[in-house]
């Protein structure tokens, strides 16, 4: 990407969907070139928050401003070249190739009489390029592997060349090694970045900072230490979990014991209904 980053941030939102609050009251701040991560439990939010985010739902309160302006006050084509979305499932059409699925990410630059100029071409080219799927750019997407569409769709929103990429859960389908690759290759690109991410531990390592979501509610965010503390992730997740150090790359790692979270030990001093 080219484009300089800029910050994002939210106020006070709150979102309903079919006449059910599903977010209240969020505010997040994604500092220009930051990697913030959103993390929670299934049904938490996550995705309704990055759409609001991104303009595909509208808050029923509260503002969202990229780079200082409000993203309500601004036209599709105006907000597409602020924000590049790549959303959980991408529906990718069968009969398309690769480079043109890629192509779409131009969009908000073109006008009918000039798709396909070079400078187009060369953003498409380096975005197939940093997924590494320049091979397959003339392959029919419906031949692509799952992990393979997810690419693709990153290298989209990659092409369409923003100071602000929101990526719902990117890793989705990936193997260990696309998936290391992809949060590595996200710090080089140089844009800011609010991606949403179920592997707890990838997050803490890859993310500035971490919001965790829960209820449509923000209980915890901060650095991942304090935002993934192992209280808040028995509370929100429900399982237990301890930093620990791995001895051979000296790397704090979040890990977990499967079961309920660990009950504090009862203090012996203190009356039960047994010792009483
Ligand atoms: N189109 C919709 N119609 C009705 N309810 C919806 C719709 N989209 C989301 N919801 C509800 O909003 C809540 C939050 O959903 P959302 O998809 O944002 O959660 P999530 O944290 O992204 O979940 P997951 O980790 O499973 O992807 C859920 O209770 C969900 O059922």
């Amino acid at each position: 990407m080219s484009r300089p980053p800029v910050g994002l941030s939210a106020s006070g939102v709150e979102v309903w969907i079919d006449d059910h609050p599903v977010l209240h009251d969020i505010s997040l701040e994604v500092p220009a070139g930051n990697i913030v991560g959103l993390v929670g439990p299934n049904g938490s939010g996550k995705s309704t928050l990055l759409r609001s985010v991104v303009g595909a739902l509208r808050p029923r309160r509260g503002t969202i401003t990229v780079d200082g302006r409000a993203t309500g006050s601004m036209s599709t084509r105006e907000r597409a070249r602020q924000i590049a979305f790549v959303p959980q499932e991408v529906d990718l059409p069968a009969d398309m190739l690769v480079h043109e699925y890629v192509a779409l990410g131009r969009l908000p630059y073109s006008s009918p009489w000039s798709m396909g100029r070079s400078g187009d071409r060369a953003a498409v080219g380096r975005a197939l390029r940093s997924v590494g799927m320049a091979e397959h750019a003339y392959s029919a997407v419906d031949h692509l592997s799952g992990g393979e569409r997810r690419r693709v769709a990153l290298a989209r929103g990659l092409a369409q060349d923003c100071g602000v990429l929101v990526l719902d859960e990117p890793t989705n389908h990936l193997d260990i090694r696309h998936q290391l690759d992809l949060l590595t290759f996200l710090r080089t690109v140089g844009t800011t970045v609010l991606v949403s991410l179920h592997d707890l531990d990838l997050a803490a390592r890859h993310c500035d900072s971490i919001y965790v979501l829960n209820d449509g509610r923000i209980p915890a965010h901060g650095e991942a230490v304090s935002a993934l503390d192992p209280a808040v992730v028995a509370e929100v997740f429900g399982v237990s979990a301890h930093w620990a150090v791995n001895f051979a790359t000296g790397r704090t790692h979040l890990v977990f014991e499967p079961g309920p979270p660990a009950q504090p030990a009862p203090d012996p001093t203190r009356p039960t209904m047994e010792n009483r």
